[in-house]
């Protein structure tokens, strides 16, 4: 049996992707967003569009306010002490000013990272682990030696996908009140993710179920809970691609989808936010702004279910993932639970490995994750 805490670390962080305030921000953050990444100007000025559309402001700031709060009401609950930062990659509060803060005014450095992405990619996972990597090399600088650990992808944790099924049953209620009863012939669920190009893809397949394979492994445990009574076809599409265009893409995109649905005699669309944790700016233009209006144009009916949010299941679905990765991390035997066939420490899990997830150029990243190590 595991002890219940987070020992050996000193604070858990919420680490996210950060997101602008007012209009002023708007530019500073896509240059660090896209910094060396070789993202045409024409989708930059596109892309600050969609938020000067909303005054500069962001909902993701906000999302992860709300769900630190959620994160420390839930430790508080089960007697945990722990503080919970809160740091992002790409805006303030940047995770290195927060870890040197904590630092300088606890001397705790160890720190545990929760980050806000479910599933496994280098933008999802590997990435993060290079942002740990270069605030673990600025403080060290300092004289401030840090050391940083993460919870595993947790999109196969119970937590998630109970909070994802309550997501989808909602919405596939509200839609059949909406369009008077649900018809298999007329009516369509689609799940929509963050596209990635088809590169991040098969790295992310090196290791564990890669991106796209673990989206459709949630979706078919959904489909067999949500089972009796719902007979929707239901199928993964994809959102926000940036990239040069002739840069391969996961597709299709749900634009295009939804006029092609449309051509097939599909008047209703149910659209879940699978790969989003919470109300992104992805999911605020690109699909209640954008894709909301193509369905317009084409006159077919349109619900976005809600994302997980601050879902109860899902907080203390993230508790019990920080819990088990400190007493694997102590070396005890862990209860690893997932939805899906392959546990969670085995190969399709979410567990990182060394060599999962690559970029492009080989760069300093902590930890490296040391289960099941080497992959094929
Ligand atoms: C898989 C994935 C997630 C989900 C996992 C996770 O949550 O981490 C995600 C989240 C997010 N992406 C976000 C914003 C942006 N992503 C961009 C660019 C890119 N995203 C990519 C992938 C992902 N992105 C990729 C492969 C690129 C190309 C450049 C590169 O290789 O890095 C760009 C540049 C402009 C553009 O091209 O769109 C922006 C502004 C925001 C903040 C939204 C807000 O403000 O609410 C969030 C949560
Ligand atoms: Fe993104």
């Amino acid at each position: 049996m595991t002890d219940v805490n987070l020992e050996p670390f000193d604070a858990l962080v919420l680490m996210s992707f950060g997101g602008p305030e007012k209009n002023a921000d708007v530019l500073p953050f896509l240059q660090n967003v896209t910094r060396g990444r070789g993202i045409p100007d024409e989708r930059l000025v596109e892309v600050g569009e969609h938020y000067y559309g909303f005054g500069g402001k962001s909902p993701i700031n906000e999302q992860n306010q709300k769900l630190l709060e959620s994160l420390r009401r839930e430790l508080a609950r089960r007697g945990l002490e722990t503080p919970v930062l809160w740091g992002n990659r790409n805006w303030a509060p940047f995770l290195t000013d927060v870890a040197r803060d904590f630092v300088a005014e606890t001397g705790g450095t160890k720190f545990l990272a929760i980050d806000t992405s479910a599933y496994s990619s280098y933008s999802s996972c590997r990435q993060y682990r290079e942002d740990f990597a270069q605030t673990l090399d600025v403080l060290a600088a300092e004289g401030m030696p840090v050391t940083f650990e993460k919870i595993r992808q947790y999109y196969n944790h119970p937590g998630f996908a109970d909070a994802e099924l309550g997501c989808v049953r909602r919405a596939v209620d509200a839609f059949a009140q909406q369009v008077g009863g649900l018809d298999s012939r007329r009516h369509r669920l689609l799940y929509v993710t963050h596209s990635i190009p088809q590169s991040m893809q098969a790295a992310s397949e090196r290791w564990t179920a890669g991106y796209r394979g673990q989206h459709e492994q949630l979706m078919s445990w959904l489909e067999a809970k949500l089972g009796l009574g719902l007979h929707l076809d239901s199928e993964l599409v994809f959102c926000s691609r940036s990239g040069a265009p002739h840069v391969p893409w996961l597709e299709p995109d749900i634009n295009d989808r939804l006029e092609e649905l449309k051509a097939e005699g599909i008047d209703g669309v149910i659209v879940v936010p699978l790969g989003f944790v919470s109300d992104h700016m992805e999911v605020k233009y690109d699909l209640d702004t954008e894709a909301a209006q193509t369905a317009a144009g084409l006159g077919m009916d349109f619900l976005r279910a809600e994302s997980v949010g601050t879902d109860p299941s899902f907080v203390a679905g993230l508790v019990d993932a920080a819990l088990e990765r400190a007493a694997q991390y102590r070396g005890e035997p862990v209860d690893s639970p997932a939805v899906t066939e392959e546990g969670a420490l085995a190969p399709g899990s979410g567990a990182c490995s060394v060599s999962c997830c690559l970029g492009r150029l080989p760069k300093p990243e902590a930890p490296s994750w040391a289960v099941g190590d080497e992959g094929p």
